[in-house]
């Protein structure tokens, strides 16, 4: 029996383009469903009655939700693919530290910066102190995993390509040469393995003025 493989998403998640670009590497066949999220769906609630969030991750059927778990379940299920997590338990324990470290530290210190925050120079010397600590752990390999790539990569993918495009737009600075070298050099690298898997930059940045605009327009008028 073929095997049914479905993502509800956004296009423009790194969420759920985390999930996007394992099923890839992995080469498996999937169908991409864009989910609205001002409107759910009424699978995407049913399948993740708890967050009602994007990534869902529906295997013949069967729902997972949290794109750490499900890029976890990818791994382990198309086993003959590129491997997402190392084999040794420990470098395996140390990747899913840092993917951690990534989504409880880094992002929500970079997402304060880049939607607005009273104190905003506290917020980027944080976010900044945080990033170099990511930084230090590249050390001197390409990719957080070695020479390819690995789950610490693929969940840093805000950082990698996201962030980049959206400093530019609300007018901040966090991952740049001069602050951040080792880590703007991987976010190259990052975007060129990637690139398939990644939201075209101008409907990104188009979309990111629309909601710098929309949420401007909000704070004004409240
Ligand atoms: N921890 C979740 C975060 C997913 C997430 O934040 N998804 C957002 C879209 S980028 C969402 O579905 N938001 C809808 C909502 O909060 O109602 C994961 O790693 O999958």
């Amino acid at each position: 029996m073929a095997e049914e493989v479905k993502l509800l998403g956004v296009w423009g998640s790194p969420y759920s383009r985390r999930v996007e670009t394992a099923l890839k590497l992995k080469n498996v066949e999937y169908e991409f469903v864009e989910e609205d999220l001002q409107s759910k769906s009424a699978l995407l609630l049913k399948s993740n009655p708890v967050h009602q969030k994007i990534p869902v991750l529906l295997h013949n059927g069967k729902p997972l939700a949290e794109s750490q778990v499900i890029l976890e379940y990818i791994d382990e299920t198309w086993k003959e693919g590129f491997p997402i997590l190392p084999k040794d338990p420990y470098e395996r324990a140390q990747a899913r530290f840092w993917a951690r470290f990534i989504d409880e530290k880094c992002l929500p210190a970079t997402y304060k910066v880049l939607w607005g925050c009273e104190e905003l120079e506290k917020a980027v010397e944080e976010a900044c102190e945080l990033l170099k600590i990511l930084e230090n752990e590249l050390k001197d390999k390409k990719f957080f995993a070695g020479e390819t790539v690995g789950l610490v990569d693929i969940v840093a993918n805000f950082i990698g390509y996201w962030l980049r495009a959206i400093q530019e737009v609300v007018g901040v600075e966090l991952l740049t040469k001069e602050k951040l070298p080792k880590l703007y050099n991987w976010s190259d690298e990052f975007c060129s393995v990637f690139q398939e898997s990644l939201p075209p930059k101008d409907k990104l940045v188009a979309y990111i003025r629309d909601r710098l605009q929309s949420t401007n327009t909000t704070t004004t008028s409240s």
